[in-house]
């Protein structure tokens, strides 16, 4: 097995609600399918307002990790902590991450069906704390503006990607967590939802980006994490991915 990669900053004897050396800190996280051991032993460092790239090759383990970090039941957090902003979010059930700032767009984008692109933005603002208005959703996307009246279920797949982004983002959310964001879009339309994401960022949202379009990932984020059977294999900067080819080739199989 890999020898787990030990991000900077982090004593493992210290009161990590003071301590903890980033804006998100995943440290020695270990996570379950009932006996199925998945996540193993992961620690990584997200700093406030970056996108990373959460790489690897299918099976590695990312979308896995996200839903650690959302707290989701599965997988069950066994053991090691996650903190967000100094709070402790491994102590945290799902709808108490979302409350304090995690927010979860999954692979399969759950739009609800029978509702308007506009109605699907206002369930998502129903409970307070709200975070950008309708209108501002619709300055980041436009076409989801022009579009309001549609059945979120029968837009495009790139907009149904903008939808469930704009659905995060109406709620005040700290960290975006992106399950594939451009599965099944083609490359204009990834052009177009990274240079919203990129905007996103000069917001101060932080994100974390699993992506299997790895170039296209590395391109928009700052750092990588890359994860093999579980572990963290590298944690570095995204250029220094995009530069190594043995390292892509390793992998990340391009
Ligand atoms: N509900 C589940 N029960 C048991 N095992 C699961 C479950 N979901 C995922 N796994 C297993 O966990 C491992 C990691 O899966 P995960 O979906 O996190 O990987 P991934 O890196 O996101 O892959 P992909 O790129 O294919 O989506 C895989 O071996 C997968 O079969």
């Amino acid at each position: 097995m890999n020898k787990p990669i030990v991000p900077e900053g982090f004593d493992p004897n210290a009161n990590h609600a003071a301590t903890a050396p980033a804006f998100l800190s995943v440290w020695n996280v270990e996570a379950y399918y009932g006996e199925s051991y998945i996540v193993q032993n992961i620690s990584f460092n997200v700093h406030e307002g970056e996108i990373l790239a959460l790489l690897g090759r299918n099976g590695a383990g990312k979308t896995s990790t996200l839903r650690t970090i959302a707290r989701l039941d599965t997988p069950a957090l066994k053991h090691g902590e996650i903190w967000l902003d100094h709070k402790p979010l491994h102590e945290m059930r799902s709808h108490e991450a979302a409350a304090a700032g995690i927010a979860l767009v999954p692979e399969d984008r759950r739009i609800i069906p029978g509702l308007t692109v506009e109605e699907n933005l206002q369930l998502a603002q129903i409970a307070p704390p709200r975070g950008w208005s309708i209108d501002r959703i619709y300055d980041l996307f436009p076409r989801l503006g022009e579009r309001r009246k549609q059945e979120g279920v029968t837009l495009s797949g790139g907009e149904q990607q903008m939808l469930s982004i704009g659905r995060a983002l109406c709620r005040d959310i700290k960290v975006l967590l992106l399950d594939e964001p451009y599965e099944g879009l083609a490359p204009v339309i990834v052009q177009e939802i990274a240079k919203t994401l990129n905007i996103i960022r000069d917001q101060g949202i932080t994100t974390i980006l699993v992506e299997q379009n790895a170039i296209a990932a590395l391109k928009l984020a700052d750092r990588a994490v890359i994860l093999d059977t579980g572990s963290v294999v590298y944690d570095g900067s995204a250029q220094e991915v995009l530069e190594n080819e043995a390292l892509r080739a390793e992998y990340l199989a391009i």
